[in-house]
């Protein structure tokens, strides 16, 4: 969330009469609620979480472990842990888009959560977002919103969490290089999230133009190369990500080596590919949610390739984590993964709020 300046506001509580109006009739409706309610029962009005502040707030070294558990859980499939269904995707058909609307609710957490993102298809060189999101969380009890949170940076961090979680436990121990496909806002949060958790020997990052490419790795720390042949970034790569909004396959299973991990992120459309059949059916694929693969991932579902588990079953230790194979791990986003980091970023905004 930006102004029109391009700054972002500084945090703040929105006050009631900004929700209810400035009338003296308007504002006692406020103080005693329509259903007669005292002030001390109403609700808390909601707060708003920009960007800045979310990026401040949110780490991976906190993300990481609590997606992990939450994953677990959402594979229990307990509704008393975790109630999430497959998103519901409103074609934006004018604008070359969706929206897709993702409620969630962790009763024993207490945290019910959605987010609504919006993905389009953009030409090269656009400067519209190519994803944007909002994250809102809502009192279980009362139902009112407790805070509305900037998405993108969630969006972004907890997507590459979940990647590097995936390879935590699907990647060769000794694995020495990696290979970042694509050079948008999700390859730079896999690039900084793999570079935290893991030390790889080499990185490799491949874009369809050397220039931007090139461009992308200047803004990272760390010794880089670059290509703008896939096949050649991808043959002996340990780890594999790609985070790109290209329709067609453009990762063959026969550059990939056996035993390689890949994290695959874009494609997010029953239309969309990333992986071509050889490398989903040679491959041991795992998923982030089964019924959202089977609905909404292109990989799976026109290569006809067999799911093997959730992250979740790995977690749980229902399934096991097939090292030495060649794995992929089919990402998706689920509700779940917005709604854990969006309750460590308001207990974490409270608590700073209380302090000042
Ligand atoms: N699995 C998940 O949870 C999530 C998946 N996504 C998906 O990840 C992908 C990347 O997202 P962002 O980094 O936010 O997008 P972005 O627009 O910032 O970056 C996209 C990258 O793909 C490249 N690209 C565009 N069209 C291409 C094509 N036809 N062939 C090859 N490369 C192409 C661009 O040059 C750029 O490097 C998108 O497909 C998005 O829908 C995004 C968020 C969450
Ligand atoms: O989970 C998400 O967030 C997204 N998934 C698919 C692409 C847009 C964002």
């Amino acid at each position: 969330m930006k102004l029109q300046d391009g700054s972002a506001p500084a945090p703040r509580i929105f006050a009631s009469r900004t929700l209810s109006g400035n009338s003296s009739s308007e504002r006692s409706l406020v103080q005693t609620g329509s259903s007669g309610l005292s002030a001390a029962a109403m609700a808390e009005p909601p707060v708003i979480i920009w960007r800045e502040e979310v990026e401040e707030l949110l780490l991976y070294r906190d993300l990481v472990p609590l997606l992990e558990e939450a994953l677990g859980k959402f594979s229990t499939r307990d509704t008393e842990e975790v109630i999430q269904s497959v998103r519901t995707a409103v074609p934006l058909s004018k604008h070359s888009g969706f929206m897709l609307l993702m409620p969630t609710y962790m009763e024993k957490d207490a945290v019910l959560c959605t987010k609504f993102v919006c993905m389009y298809k953009r030409e090269e060189g656009s400067t519209l977002p190519a994803v944007n999101a909002t994250v809102v969380l809502l009192d279980p009890e009362r139902g009112n919103v407790k805070a509305v949170m900037d998405g993108e940076v969630i969006t972004a961090m907890r997507t590459a969490a979940v990647s590097a979680i995936s390879s935590k436990l699907l990647m060769d121990p000794g694995a020495e290089v990696l290979t970042i496909l694509g050079t948008g806002t999700q390859a730079l949060s896999h690039y900084n999230v793999f570079t935290e958790m893991f030390s790889f020997k080499e990185v490799r990052v491949w874009s369809r133009s050397i220039e931007r490419a090139e461009s992308f790795v200047r803004s990272l720390k760390g010794p880089v190369t670059v290509s703008s042949s896939v096949e050649e970034v991808v043959r002996g790569a340990d780890v594999i990500v790609t985070v790109t909004r290209c329709t067609e396959p453009i990762l063959m299973g026969r550059w990939v080596k056996p035993g390689a991990h890949v994290a695959a992120v874009g494609a997010c459309r029953p239309d969309r590919r990333e992986l071509d059949d050889t490398l989903m059916k040679e491959a041991v694929v795992y998923v982030d949610s089964r019924e959202g693969a089977m609905a909404e991932s292109g990989d799976v579902i026109l290569s006809g390739a067999e799911i093997f588990a959730e992250l979740g079953d790995v977690i749980n230790r229902v399934k096991p984590a097939l090292r030495n194979k060649t794995t992929v791990f089919k990402s998706l986003g689920m509700g779940i993964e917005d709604a854990v980091p969006a309750k460590l970023i308001f207990d974490k905004w409270k608590a700073k709020s209380s302090s000042l």
